[in-house]
């Protein structure tokens, strides 16, 4: 059986000009500053980096010649300079850094390869490792408050969320609310739930009563449980929902995730972390 720990690849790349030790096993992702580095400096701080694996949200390729981001599809393929050379040897990864108060930010870190097939086995290695990971979600189904809090939600939702969405690989489906009870409704009856990994809430407490009413109906539905009958035991929903705050007081975001900030709680949707609170039901 292959053991968690296991190296799947280690190599020397440099990053910002200076050379690392680089290993990869399916949990960590290490960078070491190497001690013999002509370069090396003994008053830098931090020789040693480690990101979990679980916590990197994306690997791209750099077109080195040109040092402009590519767009990246998902697929290697190879660009040749002048000579007819290989000439992509960078890959960029980002990942989660934790800030105070319970933040979470995007940081990157660039390495250079000595030769572009070395890259395209990192990046692949790394992609594949993403890819086998089965709690983060690939298809989301979003909706957005546009009249929660301060009328920000479609704002934070494009200009915060979205984007970090888009590099994860992460597919949306967005409804904008037009009306209260908009959301609960669509869950209840047209929403199709079996083509998504999770829903994400958009907007404040209030919105994330609405989804989780609609859900906790539409499982017992879905089920043959009559959600009006008090004797029956209610089926548990399978789907997760994400919390992006955008409203007024955003208790429940605060309470699960530490801090009302949109970037922290697409980082936590994007990772895949979960918490399994206790639902009440009143008949
Ligand atoms: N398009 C809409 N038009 C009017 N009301 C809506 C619409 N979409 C949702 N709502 C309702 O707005 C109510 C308040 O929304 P939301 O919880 O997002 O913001 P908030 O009240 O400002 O925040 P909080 O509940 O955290 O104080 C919800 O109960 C929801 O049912």
């Amino acid at each position: 059986m292959d053991r968690p720990g296991r190296l799947l690849l280690l190599s020397e790349l440099c990053v910002r000009n200076v050379a690392y030790d680089v290993a990869l096993s399916r949990f960590l992702l290490t960078w070491k500053r190497r001690v013999s580095s002509p370069m090396y400096r003994p008053f830098r701080p931090s020789l040693s980096r480690s990101v979990p694996v679980s916590e990197i949200i994306s690997v791209r390729e750099e077109d080195e010649e040109s040092g402009s981001r590519r767009k990246d599809d998902g697929s290697w393929k190879k660009i040749k300079d002048g000579d007819g050379t290989d000439c992509r040897k960078s890959f960029t990864v980002s990942y989660v850094e934790r800030c105070r108060q319970h933040r979470w930010r995007c940081a990157e870190v660039t390495f250079t390869c000595t030769e572009g097939a070395l890259c395209q086995t990192w990046v692949s290695s790394i992609r594949e490792q993403l890819a086998s990971i089965s709690s983060r979600p690939r298809s989301l189904l979003v909706y957005i408050n546009p009249y929660g809090g301060k009328r920000q939600a479609k704002h934070i939702f494009e200009q915060k969320v979205a984007p970090l969405f888009a590099q994860a690989g992460i597919s949306t489906h967005v409804i904008v609310t037009d009306y209260a009870n908009h959301a609960r409704d669509h869950l209840r009856t047209d929403a199709e739930i079996n083509k998504f990994d999770g829903v994400v809430c958009v907007g404040g407490d209030g919105m994330f009563s609405e989804i989780i009413h609609g859900l906790v109906w539409r499982t017992q539905i879905d089920c043959g449980v009559d959600p009006n009958c008090p004797d029956e035991t209610l089926s548990p929903c399978s789907l997760r929902i994400g919390i992006i705050p955008a409203g007024s007081t955003d208790c429940i975001c605060f309470a699960t995730v530490g801090t009302n900030d949109p970037i922290t709680s697409a980082l936590h949707i994007i990772v895949g972390q979960s918490q399994s609170p206790s639902t009440a039901a009143h008949h």
